[in-house]
């Protein structure tokens, strides 16, 4: 394993994880115009919506990665937007996990390694019980091109937990995933922001397993419309 560093979190007094205020964008056509969303410890958001009504645009703005054409995303009582790029970087690094349905793993690398890479940038250490839960404990000897797309989008997610975020932005995370092993995933995410009094927020087209977060929306006519 690589030589691993002291990564230091500062606690998050109060309940309140991310708190978005009054958020509008438009690209050729408007997509969300207006609108709240507040994620608390240990809550599970979802979203859903028809392709192309701003989902992902969305969770992009909430994540540190697209500014908003208007209003403010607030996460440690400081908007993410009026931030330097150096702390916005660094929020985005240490304290907030990505998944997207592509997975970024570092081909001509193994499994393992793809983890160490992880451990070594966060300083935190290899879980291997997530590993097993996620049933990827097995395969952590093989090259990312030897693993299905299943185990690599896993493997992926494996790998944003490990460096321990505040807060999991997943956009699609079960796309590749048959049934039994997306709500594998899901039961994974729940159970890390559980123990980790982390915060998910979750895109998706899978209504049954948005069904399963605490909090379910639709985006639709530029709103996010409270299902659950
Ligand atoms: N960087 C960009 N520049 C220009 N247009 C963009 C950009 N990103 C997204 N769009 C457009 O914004 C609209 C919404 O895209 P977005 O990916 O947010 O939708 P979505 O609801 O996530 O769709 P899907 O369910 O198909 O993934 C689309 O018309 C898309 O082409």
């Amino acid at each position: 394993m690589i030589g691993e560093q002291q990564n230091i979190k500062t606690p998050i007094s109060g309940n309140q994880l991310l708190t978005a205020n009054n958020l509008s964008h438009k690209f050729d056509y408007e997509l969300f115009n207006n609108i709240n969303l507040s994620l608390e410890k240990q809550e599970s958001i979802a979203i859903i919506g028809t392709s192309g009504s701003g989902k992902s645009t969305l969770l992009n703005v909430l994540s540190t990665l697209l500014k908003p054409f208007a209003g403010e995303v607030l996460y440690k009582n400081k908007n993410l937007y009026s931030l330097k790029q150096n702390e916005l970087l660094k929020i985005r690094r240490e304290d907030f996990g990505i998944i997207f349905q592509a997975h970024y793993l570092f081909r001509g690398f193994t499994a393992s390694e793809n983890l160490d890479i992880a451990t070594f940038l966060s300083g935190e250490a290899l879980d291997e019980k997530l590993l097993k839960d996620l049933k990827i404990d097995h395969v952590l000897a093989q090259g990312i091109g030897e693993l299905s797309g299943g185990q690599q989008q896993r493997l992926s997610i494996a790998r944003v937990l490990t460096k321990k975020p505040r807060i999991i932005f997943a956009d699609e995370p079960t796309g590749n995933l048959d049934k039994d092993t997306a709500n594998i995933v899901m039961d994974t995410l729940f159970d890390y922001i559980k123990n980790n009094d982390a915060g998910l927020i979750l895109v998706t087209h899978e209504e049954e397993l948005a069904y399963r977060c605490d909090k379910l929306y639709r985006l639709e006519d530029l709103k996010l419309q409270e299902l659950k």
